[in-house]
């Protein structure tokens, strides 16, 4: 356990690079200022002292030095607040890089990762728990940690004052410090020490899950239905809860502990005080002890706020810990491998050999011993129930994710023997829902070879038929689109996204439902945009609409993650099995739809 609170905090200085002497500084310097912000009480103590004598003698000329000693007081304690000043500086340009460093690296890896942990990572959650632990981190290293030190300090400068005072009032002082940090350890340790991995989960899951409640809003509401559909947050803000109050029901006994033996010092100190009172023998005596009382008086509350700020400090070291290994989490998972071979493939075929394939974390293999081959230049259609596998044989190809068992081939090489950016050149893939980014309609399109002047730009988009979204857009090409941006429909999206493949230009196409989207009038223009880009070109494709695919040279059946018929359309429908009865199915939806459409112009004329 200790261990591992080590590595947290190292891993905190490592990301830290260069600047962690910088912490280590200020450190040392919030230390000292806590050292020297003591001074000035000291001081007041001698002013106090000399005031109190004059009196006595009834001449104030006698207190001359009381003046020396407040300016001393004043000037220790402009000190420390500028070492502190210093310190913070120092901290929080140490924390800035900390932070900095920990986005970077996260960022760095995340691009090395197969692109299927993103589809199980969504791209906002991954932003969120970045930039917010990232943040976590550079908050505490920039203010809790000075503050954590000087109040770590603190009590061994009481200790030493222990020699210069009275040691029976130091002890009274010291013996509430010491109960507190007891009270304090039962509250940080134990299981409340596991306590922050566990409840900042459980408020990603509560935000996470807040997301999907606003996204579904509109749902809700079409449906009729009440908030109660939303089980998943109401689930989520009970497990926030039962952390939030367990936490709270855990610290209750430690912390009224806690703040009654800070705040009862008085308690023992007066008794004490009083005591010695009575029992000091001379005038001289009372009066130093009546001098050691009221400094006493003045500090206890000094040490009050210092072991609140350790209470605060070390609630955010949990924090800070705990956003470390979230960061770390992220680091940890594995990269794409590379290998050391990097071959070049031969042709733009595509085998599978007997590839059983099963999602990280699931119990349930999603691809059992698929075989199959796509010839250079041939075009293959997989169809098949939803949840079938068919997209996920599709991502295998690009390396979405690495087959467990089996083999995947591009131009007869192994994908994973490939250079990542070679096997990327040989594959355009058309995902279900195009994303596009909000920027400019040529730089959408660009986003598939960057080095693609205008006029290639402008082919493309004609070749996928997307001339008439370039003339009703206000600027043309340079108009801005995506989130934010000019609004355009699925099947235009879609549009869009065969341009940015056309331009790509690569031997193989992978289309997953590339016509989900479309309209009758779109589905036309994407089919003309689709010959535009898979003629001469390996087609792997994935359709619903099977009169999309009646000509591909082979059709695949995907049931239950195998393949349960192969052939192509005659030859399927001859063996009257799953696809002739697809294909029954998707006749009679047809002719329902043109029966609808023929009603629905007799009403209206
Ligand atoms: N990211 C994922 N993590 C875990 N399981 C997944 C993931 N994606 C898909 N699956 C599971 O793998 C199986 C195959 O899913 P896949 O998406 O490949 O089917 P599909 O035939 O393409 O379906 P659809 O036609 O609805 O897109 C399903 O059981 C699905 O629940």
């Amino acid at each position: 356990m200790s261990k591992k609170k080590n590595a947290e905090l190292s891993r905190m200085w490592g990301f830290a690079g260069k600047r962690h002497w910088l912490t280590i500084a200020s450190c040392i310097l919030a230390g000292i200022s806590t050292v020297l912000s003591i001074i000035p009480f000291v001081c007041i103590w001698f002013v106090i002292r000399d005031i109190l004598y004059a009196m006595k003698k009834g001449d104030l000329s006698l207190a001359a030095s009381s003046g020396h000693y407040a300016w001393l007081a004043v000037a220790f304690s402009l000190l420390s607040i500028l070492l502190y000043f210093v310190a913070l500086c120092c901290s929080h340009l140490a924390a800035f890089r900390t932070a900095t460093n920990m986005k970077k690296e996260a960022m760095h890896h995340i691009v090395t990762l197969p692109l299927g942990y993103f589809s199980q990572n969504a791209s906002g959650r991954l932003r969120k728990i970045i930039d917010d632990n990232a943040g976590l981190t550079e908050g505490f290293l920039a203010h809790q940690l000075p503050d954590l030190t000087g109040a770590v300090v603190m009590p061994v400068a009481v200790i030493s004052l222990l020699f210069v005072f009275d040691w029976r009032l130091g002890i009274c002082c010291l013996i509430p410090l010491a109960i507190s940090v007891f009270f304090l350890k039962k509250m940080m340790g134990g299981d409340n020490a596991d306590f922050m991995s566990g409840y900042m989960t459980a408020l990603e899951n509560m935000n996470k899950e807040a997301v999907e409640f606003v996204r579904g809003i509109p749902v809700v509401k079409v449906f009729q239905q009440t908030i109660y559909s939303f089980k998943n947050f109401h689930a989520a803000i009970e497990e926030y809860k039962k952390y939030a109050s367990g936490y709270a029901i855990c610290c209750r006994i430690p912390l009224t502990g806690f703040n009654i033996t800070l705040n009862g010092t008085f308690i023992l100190l007066i008794p004490t005080a009083l005591m010695l009172f009575s029992a000091a023998s001379g005038q001289a005596d009372r009066q130093k002890l009546f001098l050691d009382f009221l400094f006493y008086s003045l500090f206890t509350p000094v040490c009050t706020t210092m072991m609140n700020r350790i209470m605060f400090a070390s609630e955010q070291l949990m924090a800070a810990k705990s956003a470390v290994s979230r960061i770390e989490a992220i680091l940890q998972e594995k990269p794409l491998k590379e290998s050391n071979t990097q071959k070049q493939p031969k042709d733009a075929s595509v085998v599978f050999e007997d590839v059983s394939f099963t999602y990280p974390g699931a119990k349930k293999k999603a691809l059992y011993h698929v075989s199959f081959e796509v010839p250079d230049g041939k075009k293959i259609a997989l169809v098949g129930a939803s949840g079938s596998g068919k997209s996920t044989a599709a991502s295998l190809i690009p390396r979405f994710y690495d087959v467990q068992e089996g083999d995947v081939l591009v131009g007869g090489v192994d994908v994973r023997e490939i250079a990542k950016n070679d096997l990327m050149d040989q594959i355009a893939f058309v995902f279900q829902n195009t994303r596009l980014f909000n920027d400019t309609l040529l730089e959408n399109i660009r986003a598939s070879r960057p080095d693609a002047t205008r006029e290639e730009v402008m082919r493309a988009a004609e070749a996928a038929q997307c001339q008439d979204i370039i003339e009703r857009l206000p600027n043309g090409l340079d108009t801005i689109v995506g989130s934010g941006g000019t609004y355009l429909s699925g099947g235009e999206n879609q549009r869009i996204a065969l341009a940015r493949a056309i331009l790509k230009d690569a031997p193989i196409i992978i289309l997953d439902e590339a016509t989900a989207f479309a309209d009758a009038e779109n589905e036309h223009q994407i089919q003309l945009a689709f010959e535009g880009l898979t003629s001469g070109k390996t087609v792997l494709m994935i359709a619903h609409r099977l009169s999309t695919i009646q000509d591909a040279d082979m059709i695949l059946v995907f049931g239950d993650g195998k393949i349960i018929e192969r052939g192509n359309h005659d030859e399927l429908l001859k063996q009257n099995g799953v696809y002739a009865s697809m294909w029954k199915e998707y006749q009679t939806q047809i002719i329902w739809k043109v029966g609808t459409t023929v009603r629905k112009e007799e009403n209206h004329d």
